[in-house]
């Protein structure tokens, strides 16, 4: 039986299921072994002022490298781009809408918000790219799953929620969201939708299948995404987006952005490259951002 290890909260749980149910299809039985990690614990602080990486996905790789679990389910925008060692990324699966989402009332829109409309986001990015957008916004901060957040929204009266669609769509709430925002200008947290089985290293058998079930542009993608914040230092502590998109089958094109956080100073880097080396076009945007000052900025 193998053991496949997730956060316990609705979403990731929700994922996990997604994964097992792959998994079987295969032909490979499996069970789900449930973790809570500090990020779930901590919920009285924004995540960048708790500082450290790996806050949703250090307890999940404890339990890999102990043996406990053989595989480890992340949403890949949570994980640090350096693993531990002995760990590596054995498939990127079930790659959902990239794009962020403004959550609000049903008479509302991106374009219909009103001036001083009160937002609820508690992260860097989106409140960076929030304010360089609409600096007439007011931004508060909001922590937790996004059971917590939406309650939150509701309960204090806000005008406003900024999500990831891919959560939003994953837990069937897709009749909360007001507007889709453009990939191209809200550039999303980079690996946003896309999820992560993570395996040790030595773990062949279950490397070869994962491989079987690997979603190749959903790789090629991340790996473009994942290299240029691996440039930049890593982390999610830092007001940075990433896109990519494929061209054709042999171009990827990749937008990265970074801003401060209150959206005065905003750099773009966009690179277009052979899909046969994604963390070439990911690493050249991040140098050019790196030119432009950006480590300066964050
Ligand atoms: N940071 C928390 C987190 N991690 C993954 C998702 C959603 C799923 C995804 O982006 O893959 C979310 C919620 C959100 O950002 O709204």
């Amino acid at each position: 039986m193998l053991k496949v290890g997730s956060r316990a909260s609705t979403l990731a749980t929700a994922q996990a299921e997604q994964v097992v149910r792959l998994i079987t299809d295969a032909g490979v039985a499996c069970e789900l072994v449930l973790f809570e990690t500090k990020g779930d614990k901590i919920l009285d602080r924004a995540l960048d002022a708790i500082g450290d990486k790996g806050l949703f996905t250090t307890e999940l790789e404890n339990a890999l490298i102990a043996g406990t679990i053989d595989l480890a389910v992340h949403s890949l925008k949570d994980l640090p781009t350096t693993l531990m060692e002995d760990l590596t990324i054995g498939a990127y699966l079930l790659p959902e809408d990239p794009r962020d989402v403004l959550i609000a009332a049903p008479h509302l829109t991106w374009e219909t918000l009103p001036s001083g409309a009160v937002i609820g986001t508690s992260s860097l990015r989106r409140k960076a790219f929030l304010s360089a957008m609409r600096p007439d916004l007011e931004i508060v901060p909001v922590r937790g799953n996004l059971q917590t957040r939406v309650e939150k929204w509701k309960s204090q009266g806000w005008d406003g929620l900024i999500l990831a669609a891919a959560g939003v769509h994953r837990l069937h709430w897709q009749d909360m969201i007001a507007s889709y925002m453009d990939p191209w200008t809200f550039v999303p947290s980079p690996g946003q939708g896309v999820l992560a089985a993570e395996i040790r290293r030595d773990n062949e058998p279950i490397q070869q299948l994962l491989a079987s079930l690997n979603d190749e542009q959903a790789a090629l993608r991340a790996r473009a995404v994942r290299a240029c914040l691996a440039q930049l230092g890593g982390g999610c502590q830092i007001p940075f987006g990433a896109y990519a998109e494929l061209v054709d089958s042999h171009v990827l094109r990749m937008r990265a952005k970074v801003g401060d956080l209150q959206g005065e100073h905003i750099l773009v880097a966009d690179v277009q490259g052979n899909v046969a080396d994604p963390e070439r076009i990911g690493r050249e945007a991040g140098q050019r951002l790196i030119e432009q000052g950006a480590l300066k900025l964050l």
